[in-house]
């Protein structure tokens, strides 16, 4: 018999019950994360049903997607309906018997930040989600994906989903990343080669020497964003690097317990001769700082490009999509990407708000200042990472350059609290999604990694990083 994937044997190891011949099962979750704009309904489900929480201990409730993040915040959001999702939060962790990081609490941040912090995630794991980012959790080794509202109730009721098994692909990345690029190139790369659909029904398996090369930070930035390709699962075989991130944490086991834990996790690995449904690799040699261009973050291009001519793209329907994003992006065929003029530069979300992402940023930095026309915006993925980032003299590098320093929360990231883009802004962005209002009706926003929006901050327009990581000129 073939041996397995990583994917599988996870799979297995959770499989309840198989239900049919066409890959559904009942499968066991160990834990979720859950945020106050996506859970209502499903706590409102189990109140009408009169129903319990199954095992409340797996679960955590975190405010993370309307809080304000304005330096001297309370416990109170902007407006009206975040204050209803918030109270709501709170009366059903009371109500079931849930722990629940307020927006006050020195744990709270985003969901996808907060859990790795607090030793939530294990290798080996089931993750669901009520949010579409739980695939970051690939990065420890655990399965994480997000689940739509009924699901969530369905979990909180049973601890288990019914769960359709997904392909596999295997995504090789080798080779050394050149100097100015990180693991956001190398996502945005595969995005740009596979498309935004490209990995849809997959779950991904990263591996190669890249991989085994980058922190867990950019596991985690890689397998965050892996969902932007359609894969609703990305993970990466756990090695010394995970079990050295999260040893000690909160949550984890000790001792004998730590040392059994260990010994069962190096078996998760997809076996030598496993088949994959699908192979794909990339080499990073080549490999320049990205930048999207357009709407969609397959709609992406090196830096060092032009923005692109529709005319030249014989694909009728790809050839409509970069019309309708030039449209609203407001740039010209032909334009150097090195010539857009940007408003805003946004740093944070649980792509790239972790200490890592901002020491990145703020090397880049150094003792310059931000153009005069630039806004620049700086909010940490928690607030562990808040004061990590204060006490390691990050904070003050920022501020100094006339970055604004913010609370932790996704922000900017989706537009939902009071930090919103006005139409016609365009901001250079270390977020993960770029359609059409995300960050505010009519505004424009370019992904690309934290050290490209800072070295953007600095020349007032897209700009290659390489050419400010040199000297402080
Ligand atoms: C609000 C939530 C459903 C959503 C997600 O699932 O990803 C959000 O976090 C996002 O990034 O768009
Ligand atoms: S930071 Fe952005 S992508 Fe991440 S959970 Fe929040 S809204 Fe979603």
């Amino acid at each position: 018999m073939a041996g397995k994937t990583l994917y599988e044997k996870l799979i297995d190891q959770h499989v309840v019950r198989r239900l049919d011949s066409e890959g559904h099962v009942l499968l066991y979750i160990d834990r979720s994360i859950l945020n106050e704009y996506t859970s209502p309904q499903a706590f409102s489900g189990l109140r009408d049903s009169q129903r319990p929480v199954r095992h409340p201990q797996t679960i955590l409730l975190n405010v993370d997607h309307v809080n304000p993040t304005r330096p001297l915040r309370d416990a109170a959001m902007t407006d009206a309906g975040g204050q209803l999702q918030v109270e709501y939060f709170r009366e059903n962790a009371a109500h079931f018997g849930i722990e629940l990081f307020d927006v006050l609490d020195p744990r709270q941040g985003i969901e996808h930040v907060v859990a790795h912090e607090q030793g939530l995630v294990m290798p080996g794991m089931v993750i669901a989600a009520g949010d579409s980012h739980t695939t970051t959790y690939g990065a420890f080794g655990a399965l994480g994906f997000g689940i739509g509202t009924s699901e969530i109730e369905h979990l909180l009721a049973t601890q288990t989903l019914i769960y359709r098994q997904l392909k596999t692909l295997l995504v090789t990345v080798s080779g050394e990343l050149p100097y100015g690029c990180s693991a956001k190139d190398i996502i945005l790369a595969l995005i740009e080669q596979i498309g935004a659909s490209g990995a849809t029904g997959y779950a991904i398996e990263f591996a190669g020497s890249t991989i085994d090369a980058l922190s867990m930070e950019g596991r985690m930035t890689l397998c965050n964003m892996a969902v932007e390709a359609g894969a609703r699962g990305a993970i990466i075989a756990p090695d010394e690097k995970v079990y050295a991130y999260i040893e000690g944490k909160p949550q984890m086991p000790t001792g004998a317990l730590w040392q059994q834990a260990k010994a069962e996790w190096q078996t998760l690995r997809s076996d030598a001769d496993a088949q994959f449904d699908r192979r794909l690799s990339l080499a990073c040699e080549a490999l320049e700082p990205k930048v999207t261009w357009g709407i969609s973050p397959d709609q992406t291009s090196a830096i060092s490009g032009r923005v692109p001519d529709p005319a030249q793209e014989r694909d009728r329907t790809k050839q409509q999509a970069m019309q309708s994003a030039l449209r609203y992006m407001g740039l010209e065929s032909g334009m150097p990407l090195e010539e857009i003029v940007i408003t805003h530069a946004f740093i944070g979300s649980c792509t790239n708000g972790r200490i890592e992402d901002l020491r990145a940023a703020a090397a880049v930095i150094g003792s310059r200042k931000i153009a005069r026309h630039v806004r620049g915006i700086i909010v940490p993925g928690s607030t562990q990472v808040r004061l990590q980032a204060e006490a390691e003299g990050l904070a003050a590098i920022f501020i100094n350059a006339g970055f604004e320093w913010r609370q932790s929360g996704c922000s900017m990231c989706l537009a939902m609290n009071e930090d919103v883009l006005a139409a016609g802004d365009r901001c250079a962005s270390g977020t993960n999604r770029n359609f059409p209002g995300r960050q505010g009706a009519g505004a424009r926003t370019h992904l690309m990694s934290p050290a490209m929006v800072a070295a953007a901050a600095l020349a007032g327009h897209l700009v290659d990083v390489r050419r400010y990581m040199h000297s402080e000129v």
